[in-house]
């Protein structure tokens, strides 16, 4: 339902100015009614006995119309705040989605209905609510509006009016459903262009090698034309409907007033009343008419939105239960890369809670992707990770592990912002754990200072820092850090490994690193060969073993600058 959709997409925050749009609208909308039926005394009065009675009705009408113009304003103000809710929205949870979205699921298809929400749906949003829903709303209650009115002349008129209504409300559901049903396949037929097109380009030279590429991207190209022509086949029965029942109601009304005036039931001067009236209600069905195929587009983009922001609180919601640290098991973990690289093969591991972890190998050996099964980015081609003594699915990982990437991405805004939301207290603390207030202390604003693109520059170990904090202020139980140190100052360094004692005990913590200091402070070692695991144990015991980690660990000390 739309408007239970608006409310889910611009939540609590907005609920002041919904309720203002739908009161004022309605509000607008029986102040129209009230001047039209005013039309019915004021030509009562100027065909009676005394004309000069009309006086009060035009004064109530144009009163009507005044605060109307008034109340209109009102309404495009409000409206304007709750689409502006709309955009907050869309750009909130689409750059959620894009940041923890697992990147093999970034793909086209779902990049393109992104893209849409993230930088079409606002703006739309905001016209819509402004130049649709208020519209929408008119039309639909100005016909039961005045049907009350024309009660007061005459009951058969009110409850022709009233059927009126109602048969105009089916004629709007049926024809919205049917447009719907017709965008979907239309969009969804967009989406698959996109996907095919981006797939085509990618790959263009084995797939015209093979002489298949401009075959699927023909044959998705047809699939859209045909679709884009189905849509405009639903939108027509929809216009005949509407103009069906368009002609119904003023037929209906027409005999039921000619029947009236015949029995002398209704003054003439009524009956022409009547003429205003009805029109009024055949122009209400000539805007539904209109408004009911913006509303089926507008309508999936406020369900997609919705969907994408309750799943960015169901993201939050869960990583808010996180109760500390937990085990993390891995059974017979693979991973292949969709063009057939195995990079883990039958990984058992248990990172345990509480401890630190520091998995080392050469380049190419796995570790990075290990990494990302862990945190949820990926999930395994086969066996099962178990966290907290449950199998669990990457959904749930993500929701319950920070990630300190190697590069710290920030998004235009404050330093706070690109750190957390939450209260000054927390942030406090983590500001302390990340060491993050030396860098505070160089911008001009502190948290509030402006980062990013068009913001202040920081350094790669400053980003560092914040994508620290980042990780910390996620309550999550379990910490990864990809190699966060591996080009960073040793002051940097020293601040990341200090953060990380600090923090020992409270969260699972996993580091793949390059360098020696991380290993320093583990409780174990993983040494990971080819996707398997080599090593694994407290690095006393591996490096009195003799084995693949005293090698390493004997050629770090060789060369005094340790790069595994
Ligand atoms: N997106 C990808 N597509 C295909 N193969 C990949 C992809 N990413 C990594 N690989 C391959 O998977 C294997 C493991 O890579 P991974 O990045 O996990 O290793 P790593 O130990 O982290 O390496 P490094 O230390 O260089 O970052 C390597 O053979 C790598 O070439």
């Amino acid at each position: 339902m739309i408007f239970t959709d608006l409310a889910a997409v611009t939540g609590g925050t907005h609920r002041a100015d919904r309720a203002a749009f739908y009161g004022l609208t309605i509000f607008s909308t029986i102040l129209q009614a009230a001047a039209t039926i005013g039309l019915i005394p004021v030509l009562a009065a100027l065909f009676g006995d005394e004309p000069a009675d009309a006086w009060p009705w035009v004064a109530m009408m144009a009163a009507a119309l005044i605060v109307g113009w008034a109340t209109d304003m009102a309404v495009t103000k409000a409206g304007v705040r709750v689409g502006f809710g709309v955009i907050d929205a869309a750009e909130r949870a689409g750059v959620q989605a894009i940041r923890t979205l697992d990147t093999a699921d970034l793909h086209g298809e779902r990049a393109s209905m992104l893209r849409d929400l993230v930088a079409k749906s606002g703006p739309d949003a905001v016209s819509a609510i402004v130049l649709l829903f208020s519209p929408l709303i008119r039309a639909a209650l100005l016909v039961p509006f005045l049907s009350i009115g024309l009660f007061l002349v005459s009951w058969q008129l009110g409850l022709v009016g009233l059927v009126a209504g109602a048969a105009l409300f089916g004629a709007f559901f049926l024809s919205r459903r049917a447009v719907a049903k017709a965008e979907d396949g239309f969009a969804a037929a967009g989406r698959e262009l996109d996907d095919r097109m981006l797939e085509y380009a990618w790959a263009q030279p084995t797939l015209r090698a093979a002489g298949v590429g401009p075959r699927l991207v023909d044959g998705v190209i047809s699939r859209s034309r045909s679709r884009g022509f189905r849509l405009l086949a639903w939108q027509i029965p929809g216009d005949i409907l509407f103009s069906v029942v368009g002609q119904i109601v003023l037929i209906a009304l027409g005999v039921t007033a000619g029947a009236l005036y015949l029995s002398d039931d209704l003054s003439g001067s009524t009956a022409a009343a009547l003429i205003v009236v009805a029109l009024r209600m055949v122009e209400s069905t000539g805007s539904l008419s209109l408004l009911a195929t913006p509303y089926a587009g507008i309508q999936r983009t406020l369900a997609d939105l919705r969907e994408l922001v309750e799943s960015e609180v169901a993201v939050q919601t869960s990583a808010d239960g996180a109760d500390g640290p937990v085990d993390v098991v891995l059974e017979a973990v693979d991973y292949s890369y969709p063009d057939g690289t195995r990079a883990l093969d039958g990984v058992d591991l248990t990172f345990r809670r509480g401890e630190i972890t520091v998995i080392v190998g050469h380049s190419g050996s796995g570790k990075s992707t290990l990494l990302d099964v862990v945190a949820g980015l990926r999930e395994p081609s086969g066996g099962q990770v178990s966290v907290g003594g449950s199998t669990s699915d990457a959904d749930t990982r993500l929701a319950g592990s920070a990630v300190v990437f190697q590069t710290t991405l920030l998004r235009p805004g404050t330093v706070r912002e690109n750190v957390m939301t939450g209260d000054a207290a927390d942030l406090v603390e983590i500001a302390d754990l990340a060491q993050l207030d030396s860098v505070l202390a160089g911008l001009p604003d502190g948290w509030e200072s402006k980062i990013g693109e068009g913001g202040n520059t920081l350094s790669g170990g400053e980003r560092q820092r914040v994508g620290l904090a980042r990780a910390l202020a996620k309550p999550a139980g379990v910490l990864l850090v990809d190699e966060a140190t591996s080009s960073l100052d040793v002051v940097t360094e020293r601040a990341v490994v200090d953060s990380l004692q600090r923090i020992r005990g409270t969260r699972t913590i996993v580091v793949v690193t390059h360098r020696p200091a991380l290993v320093a402070i583990a409780d174990s070692v993983v040494v990971l060969d080819g996707g398997r695991v080599a090593e694994s144990g407290p690095v006393d015991g591996l490096l009195t073993g003799g084995g693949v980690f005293a090698d390493l660990w004997e050629r770090w000390r060789a060369s005094e600058g340790w790069q595994v």
